[in-house]
C-alpha cells in the first residue's frame, strides 16, 4: 500500500500539460483486439490500468511495444489467442469488460470476472453489459468467479434502449457492433468527452457511427477494421484537477486546453467556489481574489448545489475534486451525486482536517466550508478522485499530512506528484501497511 505525505501551504503556480483520459484511453486499447492491422497509439499514459491491459494481451500472444518515456504503443493483435476456460482478465478495474466484445468478435466466447468493480463507488452492475452481449446474440454461462460468454460469428444487430446512460455499456455496445452483421441503434447512449474521443477512435479504425455525442447512436457493422495512428487528446478530468489545485492553494495555474468547449458548466461549477476559469490560446487559467467563498444563490433559504449525472451534467468523477474547494471555501453547498449510492461515504476522513462536511443521504453531502483546517492523517477509500480530493485539502493547510492508501491515483494519473512537484507542490510516496 501506497501512502502520500503532503507538505502543504504552498500556493502552486505555473503551467502543466495534462496527460490522456485514462477513461478514453482503456477502451481504446480494447478496441484494438477488434482490428488484426497494427495499431500505434501515442501520448499513453504510465497508469497502473494501462499496464494491466497491456500485460494481458501479451499474454494472450499479441505484440505489444511501449516506451513510456516516448508515450508511444505499438500493438499487433495478428497472432493472438484466447481460451476462456484457462485466460483471465484484469481485475480491480472497470475497463477489463471492454476486453469482452473484442474477444467476442474474434474468438466467438470471452469471459467476465466478478471483480471488473473498479473503484468502490457502490453498486456497479455487470448486468446491462450482459444484456448488450445478449442482444448481440451471447449465451451466458455462471461460474464461480465470473461469466462465460459464447457467441456465433459475426455479432448480430440490434436495436437496444439502455436503462440509463452507461459509460462503459455505450462503448460495450459500439464495440461489438462496429463488426456486427446489419444496423444497431443505441438509445440512451453515454456522451462523456470520453466516450465522444473513444467513437472518433473507431471510426478512424473504419467503424461506421453516427450520433457521436448524442444519446443515440447508430453503427453499421463492418466487415473488416484497419489499423490507426492516433494521439490522445488532454484529460479533461486533470485540466479540472490542477485548476482546483491552484486555486484551493491560492496560486495560478495554468492547463494546457484543446477542448474549452467542453467546459462552460465546468466553468460555472468552479465560480460557485468564487473561482473565476479563463480559457485563452489553447489554455485554461485559475483566477481566485482573496480567500475563496461560496457564491449565494438569489433564492432565499436554498443551498448552493453541486448536481453531479451522465454527461452533459458536471461529471461524478469530478464531484470530490468540488467538495474539497467546498470544504475550503467560507459558505455551505450541497453535492449531489446522482450516479453512485456509495462514492460520500469520506466525511469522517475530512472531519479529521477539522472541515464540517455533513453526509445527507448515500447521495448527497453539506460542506459547511471556511472554517479553520490543520494537517491530518487520513485514510482514502478505493476511489481515484477522492485520494485527489484529500490532497487537494491537504495541499492548502501549512503542514505535514498523510493521505493513507492513495494508491488508486496512479491508477489514473502518471507521475501526478512529480508532476504536480513542477507547480511547486511538495509531496512524496511512502510504501507501508
Ligand atoms: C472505465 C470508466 O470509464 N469508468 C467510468 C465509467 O464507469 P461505468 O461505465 O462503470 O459507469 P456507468 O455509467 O455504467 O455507471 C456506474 C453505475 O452507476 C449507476 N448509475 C449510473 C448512471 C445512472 O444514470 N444511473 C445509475 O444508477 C449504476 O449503478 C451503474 O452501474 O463511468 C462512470 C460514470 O461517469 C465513471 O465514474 C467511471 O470513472
Ligand atoms: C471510477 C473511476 O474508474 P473505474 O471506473 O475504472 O473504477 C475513475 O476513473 O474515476
Amino acid at each position: 500500500m501506497s501512502h502520500l505525505i503532503v507538505h502543504g501551504g504552498t500556493p502552486l503556480s505555473g503551467r502543466i500539460i495534462p496527460s490522456a483520459n485514462k477513461n478514453a484511453v482503456l477502451p481504446i486499447l480494447c478496441a484494438t483486439l477488434l482490428t488484426k492491422q497494427p495499431v500505434r497509439l501515442r501520448g499513453v499514459p504510465e497508469i497502473t490500468d494501462v499496464k494491466k491491459i497491456v500485460e494481458v494481451f501479451r499474454k494472450l500472444g499479441s505484440k505489444v511495444e511501449l516506451d513510456f518515456k516516448t508515450g508511444i504503443l505499438d500493438v499487433h493483435h495478428a497472432d493472438t489467442h484466447f481460451d476462456p476456460n484457462v485466460d483471465r482478465l484484469p481485475e480491480e478495474m472497470r475497463s477489463s469488460i471492454m476486453l469482452v466484445p473484442g474477444l467476442m468478435a474474434r474468438f466467438g466466447a470471452a469471459r467476465i470476472e466478478d471483480d471488473v468493480k473498479g473503484c468502490t463507488l457502490g453498486a456497479r452492475e455487470i448486468d446491462p453489459h450482459v444484456e448488450v452481449f445478449e442482444r448481440f446474440g451471447a449465451q451466458v454461462e455462471r461460474l464461480p468467479d465470473g461469466l462465460i460468454l459464447r457467441v456465433h460469428r459475426p455479432l448480430t444487430a440490434n436495436a437496444h434502449w439502455t436503462d440509463y446512460a452507461s459509460v462503459t455499456t455505450t462503448e460495450n455496445f459500439v464495440l461489438c457492433a462496429a463488426l456486427a452483421d446489419g444496423v444497431s441503434t443505441l438509445t440512451n447512449a453515454a456522451s462523456e468527452p470520453h466516450v465522444q474521443e473513444f467513437c472518433n477512435f473507431m471510426s478512424l479504425l473504419g467503424a461506421k457511427i453516427e450520433g457521436h455525442g448524442t444519446s443515440k447512436l447508430k453503427i453499421t457493422g463492418v466487415q473488416d477494421l484497419g489499423g490507426a495512428d492516433y494521439t490522445f487528446t488532454e484529460d479533461f478530468h486533470e485540466i479540472v484537477t490542477f485548476l482546483a489545485l491552484g486555486a484551493i492553494t491560492g496560486g495560478n495555474v495554468q492547463v494546457k486546453n484543446g477542448a474549452p468547449e467542453m467546459f462552460p458548466l465546468l466553468d460555472r461549477t468552479f465560480a460557485k467556489f468564487g473561482v473565476q476559469i479563463v480559457h485563452e490560446d489553447g489554455w485554461s487559467r485559475c483566477v481566485v481574489d482573496g480567500p475563496l467563498k461560496v457564491k449565494e444563490p438569489f433564492t432565499r433559504n436554498i443551498l448552493q448545489k453541486v448536481e453531479a449525472a451522465p454527461w452533459p451534467y458536471v461529471p461524478v468523477d469530478l464531484l470530490p475534486i468540488f467538495v474539497a474547494l467546498g470544504v475550503k471555501a467560507e459558505g455551505s453547498v450541497m453535492f449531489w451525486n446522482k450516479v453512485y449510492d456509495g462514492a460520500m461515504g469520506w466525511t469522517s476522513e475530512l472531519a479529521k482536517f477539522g472541515a464540517h462536511a455533513f453526509l445527507s443521504d448515500p447521495h448527497r453531502m453539506i460542506t459547511f466550508g471556511g472554517k479553520p483546517l490543520s494537517p491530518a492523517e487520513v485514510e482514502s477509500p478505493y476511489i481515484i478522485r477522492v485520494a485527489i480530493a484529500l490532497l487537494m485539502v491537504a495541499a492548502s493547510i501549512p503542514g505535514k499530512s498523510v493521505i493513507k492508501n492513495a494508491t488508486p491515483i496512479r491508477r489514473a494519473h502518471p507521475n501526478f506528484v512529480e508532476h504536480i512537484g513542477e507547480l511547486g507542490a511538495r509531496m512524496e510516496w511512502v510504501e507501508g501497511d
